[in-house]
């Protein structure tokens, strides 16, 4: 309040100096930024405009005679207030105090209020009061009062470490920072940031950082491990920023959050997701294998099914179709030729003298051979067409669409394919077949019939010669009976005393002594009648039983031998034929020497007659086998020579004693120049390797004749007597001729 002006006593105040005092009152009440207000007692003598203002009048003089109850609230307030102030004023002092007003329309303020007694000595002078309105102060007051009871809130109950640092101290931080550190209340303050973090390598690395971030303008984030009070740790993620960035002195805040737990939690988390996905990599795994396992089971089943069927349609060794897939295709075969009125051919073949081969190379080179047969078999043959192999060396051909000429030319195929020979080792081998062919449907109107049929056909080729093809005819099937009649009679002959041998001389030219005689067979069936070894002896090649009946033979000739010896012929010597399958059994040289030594006839007494077959499969066995005999000392002959293959070289190898000139080059003789031609080379060959000769069927005077002069050593034949018995009859012949 301003001075009271110093008022000169009445009789001294000039009328202009208070006129001059009353306008500077008014300029002063004018002027001033708060309002001014004369009371008297309770009520308002004067005021400036300003205090109408903050109150809402329009003017002062609405004011003037106002009491002082009226600005106020409501009367308690007034008189609390009024109270106050009486109570200081009288004391000559300013009342002061901040206090809320009512405006002329009923809306209160914050008003900061001051009075003072004009002169406390005399308080009825009145007072003087300034007011200022402090409401939009009052309410920012509030407001940042608000704001900074939140904050400290927040501060004191954030879930969350806050901190406050400058210049690398603490300079404060809330509770739960001290908490999560392990500090008590204000601990911390002052520390440096080094003093709870857990590594000062990286602390000094982090605070290089932070500096730079923050320098910057940036704020800095990141996970730090801070070292608890105990010892412990604390993994935070931390977030940094300067308080003011335009004022780095100002510091720094800090927002630490506690992610120990959720990092372990994360780690185990990430630890039991790694098993989970562990688990189901396993899973997976053990899923594909599984799966894999399956799959393999099945193609493993699959092979196994192929490999059934396979077996059961196909013949391992060779990889041909068996009889049971023969069958199949035979009767589908069937089916199109009915349907299309088309031709259908089957060829039975069977290989000649295989058995050899088997028996004296043994299996594997037989195997060996089988294999090679069944691929050149099927490279002469169509893709439609089917070879398949039905037994030991039997083969079936079916040719759909092939008629009789067709057929032939098949045949006539596989004959020429055969004669090349086969390498097995260091063996050359041949193996020429015997065929017979079969047609739809006169033949055969099903499998069964039409591969009989074929085999009937086949057996005859057998019988005529082999190496050589046959077309079936009905005839053959009654002559097939008579070969299973003999097959079956034949088991039984030698048990029944049905086989005899007779003899036949062999004459030598020059002197007309009988130097030998040949063991031939004779079979006399009971029912049958007198058999020919040219029918009977292939049946029991086929059947295998000329082993046994050829022993009988060799036994019973070397001891007719030995008989007729002791009877006084004791320079005479015996010839007795050899089947190829005699020939190729490994233990013939022991078994010759057994019956030569039990009859005990000297070996060079005993002469084998071998066909020119035998070393032609397979010579360098042969060879061997020659050798072993003539090592103990038995003679060799070659049987039927001129019919066969036999080379020169391997006469020379063989070192053959006699070659016997077939028959049926002597026969003609006399009308026959290629004959004589033939059997005259024979002669002189054999002479020039030095071997012996005997002509074989001489029947007339001049073919010995012939024979005599072309030097040939011996004959044999009906001229001089014909294949006897041993009885008195053939002694008196051989005594005679001795
Ligand atoms: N493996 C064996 N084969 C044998 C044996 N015994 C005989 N055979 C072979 O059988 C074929 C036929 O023999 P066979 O009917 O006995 O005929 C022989 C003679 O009887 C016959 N021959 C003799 N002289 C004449 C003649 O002047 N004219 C004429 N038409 N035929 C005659 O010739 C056959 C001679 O045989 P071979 O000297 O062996 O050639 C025959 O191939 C026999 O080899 C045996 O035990 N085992």
């Amino acid at each position: 309040m301003p001075e009271r002006p110093s008022v000169p006593s009445s009789h001294t105040v000039l009328p202009d100096a208070v006129e001059r005092i009353q306008r500077e009152q008014h300029t002063l009440l004018a002027s001033a930024g708060v309002g001014i207000a004369f009371m008297h007692g309770q009520e308002i003598v004067r005021c400036n405009e300003r205090f109408a203002e903050i109150l809402g009048y329009a003017s002062a003089r609405e004011l003037a005679g106002c009491t002082g109850t009226s600005l106020h609230p409501d009367a308690r307030s007034f008189l609390r207030l009024a109270r106050a102030a009486r109570t200081r004023m009288l004391q000559g002092l300013t009342f002061r105090t901040e206090c809320q007003l009512r405006r002329q329309d009923g809306t209160l303020f914050w008003g900061d209020v001051s009075g003072r007694l004009i002169d406390p000595q005399a308080p009825g002078e009145g007072s003087v009061w300034t007011l200022d309105d402090i409401d939009a102060q009052r309410q920012a007051q509030a407001l940042l009062n608000t704001a900074l009871r939140e904050r400290q809130l927040l501060f004191d109950h954030a879930s969350v470490g806050i901190i406050f640092m400058r210049r690398g101290h603490l300079t404060r931080c809330n509770g739960h920072f001290e908490t999560m550190l392990g500090y008590g209340p204000g601990e911390l303050i002052g520390t440096s940031a080094r003093h709870w973090f857990a590594s000062a390598a990286e602390w000094e690395r982090l605070e290089q950082n932070i500096a730079r971030q923050l320098t910057v303008g940036l704020s800095f984030e990141g996970e730090m491990m801070l070292s608890r009070k105990d010892g412990g740790t604390v993994i935070c993620e931390v977030r940094c920023k300067l308080i003011d960035a335009h004022d780095p002195d100002q510091g720094t805040i800090w927002i630490t959050d506690d992610i120990t737990e959720r990092t372990q939690a994360q780690a185990a988390l990430a630890k039991v997701h790694e098993q989970l996905e562990q688990q189901v990599r396993d899973r997976t795994r053990e899923l594909s294998a599984t799966v894999e396992d399956l799959h393999r089971e099945m193609a493993d089943r699959k092979r196994d099914q192929d490999r059934i069927y396979w077996l059961a349609h196909y013949d391992p060794l060779t990889g041909l179709p068996n009889r049971t897939l023969l069958a199949d295709r035979s009767t589908q075969a069937i089916q199109l030729a009915r349907d299309n009125g088309a031709p259908l051919a089957a060829i039975f073949l069977d290989l000649d003298h295989f058995k050899h081969v088997n028996d004296s190379l043994g299996h594997r080179v037989g195997d060996t051979l089988l294999v090679q047969i069944a691929k050149r078999l099927r490279s002469v043959v169509r893709e439609k067409d089917t070879v398949s192999r039905i037994g030991g060396d039997e083969f079936v051909l079916l040719l759909p669409g092939a008629n009789a000429h067709g057929a032939a030319r098949v045949a006539d195929k596989l004959l020429e394919a055969s004669r090349q020979p086969y390498q097995i080792d260091h063996h050359e081998l041949t193996m020429a077949p015997s065929m017979g062919i079969a047609l739809y449907p006169q033949d055969g109107m099903d499998f069964d019939t039409l591969t009989q049929s074929a085999d009937v056909a086949m057996y005859h080729a057998k019988l005529d010669g082999r190496n050589t093809y046959r077309f079936f005819t009905p005839e053959m099937r009654a002559q097939s009976l008579r070969a299973l009649q003999l097959e079956n009679a034949l088991r039984r002959a030698l048990d029944r005393d049905e086989l005899q041998l007779h003899y036949q001389p062999q004459v030598r030219i020059r002197t007309g002594r009988v130097h030998s005689v040949e063991a031939l067979l004779r079979w006399n069936h009971p029912k049958l009648g007198p058999i020919s070894p040219s029918e009977f002896i292939p049946v029991a090649e086929d059947t295998g039983q000329i082993l046994q009946i050829g022993e009988w033979v060799l036994r019973n000739a070397v001891a007719q031998l030995k008989a007729w010896r002791s009877a006084g012929l004791a320079e005479l010597k015996i010839a007795v034929n050899l089947s190829a399958i005699q020939f190729h059994q490994p233990q013939l040289p022991d078994l010759v020497s057994q019956i030569l030594h039990a009859a005990a006839v000297p070996p060079d007494a005993l002469e084998l007659e071998l066909t020119e077959g035998v070393a032609v499969n397979d010579p360098r066995t042969a060879t061997e086998t020659m050798d072993q005999l003539r090592s103990r000392g038995v003679r060799l002959s070659i049987d039927d020579f001129g019919t066969g293959y036999s080379s020169l070289s391997q006469l020379k190898r063989f070192q053959i004693y006699k070659l016997k000139i077939d028959q049926s080059f002597v026969q003609d003789l006399d009308h026959d120049g290629n004959d004589r031609a033939i059997v005259s080379a024979i002669i002189r060959m054999a002479q020039a390797l030095g071997m012996q000769t005997t002509a074989e069927g001489v029947e007339t005077d001049a073919q010995l004749q012939f024979l005599r002069d072309m030097g040939c050593d011996e004959a044999q034949g009906y001229y001089f007597s014909r294949p006897l018995p041993p009885g008195e009859e053939l002694l008196d012949f051989l005594k005679g001729r001795a």
